[in-house]
């Protein structure tokens, strides 16, 4: 049966990314359609963050074929339809700037050259305060704001972009669980949208309601890509997830860490996922 399907907001086709000449994820085929929800699962140091990133042009596409909404990734001009929240990044605190001043950041690309935010701009920057919760901060000096609710003022600034999709690098690691539960939220109100979304995660349980699609990177290659449901059935034949080797700045394999157990909490398939 042929099928017409739109163009894919990614498409990956046997594409390696990495640094200088090295590959380090090679093999990627995959394609991304408009409003899916994509976790990206596997060990440290196996190349999640090096996929994602080869998408925004910031490390480098060294074979294969990637498209970005039907453009050759080397002729792609149209960043700021692909929004970033970056892994482990909070707002330096020698930075004195209102919450507003640092998502009105996210709206430079749409600005005329005079750079002079519009009211449409305005709305758009308040707008995207509201979806993360944050509407009544926007004075606020970030530097006041917590781990987790500048992990959103960061989330505000891409969206106010207005991205097409959306890659976020571990949003919900580093936060403590009541500011999880609430990115979480975020995250289920712009699935809700019909955003489109690449997660980088650890944590599979805070987006278990919102994922669509899991892919995991192991050493390097999509060692899985399937349903949330598949992934919990296929899960026990799956390579380790949690056998990675370790950043510097991470505990290493069996020493304690609560906040980023691998794709903590299996998805049951009879269990409720979209419940
Ligand atoms: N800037 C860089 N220059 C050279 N090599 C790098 C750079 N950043 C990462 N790497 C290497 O690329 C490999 C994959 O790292 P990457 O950050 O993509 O893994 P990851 O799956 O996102 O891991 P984590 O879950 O720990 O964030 C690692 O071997 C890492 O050392």
């Amino acid at each position: 049966m042929t099928q017409t399907r739109p163009t894919p907001v990614i498409s990956l086709h046997d594409a390696a990314f990495g640094y200088a000449d090295r590959a380090v994820l090679t093999g990627a085929t995959l394609d991304v359609q408009q409003g899916e929800v994509l976790a990206l699962l596997g060990p440290n140091g196996s190349g999640k963050s090096t996929l994602v990133r080869g998408l925004l042009g910031l490390n480098d596409h060294v074979g294969g074929q990637v498209e970005l909404f039907g453009t050759r990734l080397e002729d792609f001009r149209e960043h700021a339809r692909l929004g970033y929240v970056p892994q482990r990044h909070t707002l330096s605190a020698s930075v004195r700037a209102t919450v507003n001043e640092i998502v009105a950041i996210g709206r430079l690309p749409h600005l005329r050259w005079w750079g002079r935010p519009t009211r449409a701009d305005r709305a758009i920057i308040e707008e995207s305060l509201e979806l993360v919760g944050l509407a009544d901060r926007a004075e606020a000096d970030v530097s006041t704001l917590s781990g987790g609710q500048q992990r959103r003022v960061l989330i505000a600034r891409a969206l106010a972009a207005q991205p097409d999709v959306l890659v976020m690098d571990e949003p919900t690691a580093g936060v403590d669980e009541a500011n999880q539960r609430v990115l979480s939220e975020v995250l289920a109100r712009l699935a809700e949208r019909g955003t489109t979304m690449l997660i980088v995660t650890h944590e599979l349980e805070p987006l278990r309601d919102i994922v669509s699609r899991i892919v995991v990177v192991t050493s390097g290659r999509v060692s899985f890509d399937g349903s949330p449901e598949r992934f919990a059935a296929e899960r026990a034949a799956l390579p380790a997830l949690d056998h990675g080797h370790h950043h510097d700045d991470e505990p290493r394999p069996g020493s304690h860490r609560p906040a980023t157990t691998p794709a903590a909490g299996p998805l049951d398939p009879a269990g409720g996922h979209r419940a």
